[in-house]
């Protein structure tokens, strides 16, 4: 339903409000985990939600119905697709973006870069469809100019989600979060979502000395595969180091 855009602001700008010093946790797992069921996800939300995040990062119809089923916290609703000749992939269209809206979500976060999407679809076009329904929008980008260009295109906050994953930032240091991008986004008129590679309490004091807005966790709370491997990996250097000093 269509709402006026005095209505929108005030819907927006409350839920955005709400986020302010959040962790959200994104309760995600690729399709080859084992926990990649809409169930097995609600009930990882279910167990953040426990632990006290704030609101979840979610992505695809099924799995944000399910979990909206158990929880009352805020969806940041996202919709990865594939699509032959396009490198976005998160929340690419107008379409995938109102479907994860219809499941439940109460915001949608998308590829905020400047890239082409399908149908030809601007960036500008798809804020302005979910800001028609009241949905503020979160703007996954790169780089500086990119949350920039997010912001004139009307996006509510951006998130720092692809710093080191789009074709030109791949040289970008992939351990821990991207500190180097908050701080040239911080002053941005919106507010600035750390999400991606936050492992550590120290990284979250960080975040918010950096003027991180909210946080979004996802491998470190809802993926046991990489919570193991990184324990895993430890005790394997732990030990090389003591056969290094007894040998
Ligand atoms: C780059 C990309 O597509 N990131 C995805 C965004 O939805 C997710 O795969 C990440 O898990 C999410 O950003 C949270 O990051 P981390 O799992 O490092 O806490």
């Amino acid at each position: 339903m269509h709402i006026t855009q005095v209505e929108s602001e005030h819907q927006r700008g409350t839920l955005v409000a709400s986020l302010r010093g959040a962790v959200i946790a994104s309760c995600q797992a690729g399709p080859e985990s084992p926990l990649n069921t809409p169930a097995i996800l609600a009930s990882l939300a279910l167990s953040a939600e426990l632990g006290g995040a704030q609101g979840f990062r979610v992505d695809g119809p099924a799995n944000v119905a399910a979990i909206r089923q158990v929880s009352p916290l805020p969806i940041f609703g996202i919709n990865k697709v594939d699509r032959d000749g396009y490198d976005v992939r998160i929340t690419s269209t107008l379409a995938d973006a109102l479907d994860v809206v219809a499941a439940g979500a109460n915001l949608v976060a998308l590829d905020g870069t400047q890239r082409e999407r399908p149908f030809g679809e601007t960036l500008a076009q798809i804020i302005a469809g979910l800001h028609a329904v009241g949905v503020p929008v979160m703007a996954d980008i790169s780089t500086q100019a990119e949350a920039r260009a997010a912001v004139d295109a009307g996006a509510d906050m951006v998130g720092t989600t692809l710093a080191g994953y789009t074709p030109y930032t791949e040289e970008l240091d992939r351990f821990g979060p991207a500190f180097g991008l908050l701080a040239e986004i911080r002053d941005l008129p919106v507010p600035v979502v750390v999400e991606g590679r936050i492992w550590t309490t120290d990284h979250i004091a960080a975040c918010f000395a950096g003027g991180a807005y909210a946080l979004i966790i996802g491998s470190a709370i809802t993926v046991p595969e990489l919570i193991t491997r990184r324990f895993v990996t430890a005790a394997r250097q732990a030990q090389a180091q003591r056969g290094a000093v007894s040998a």
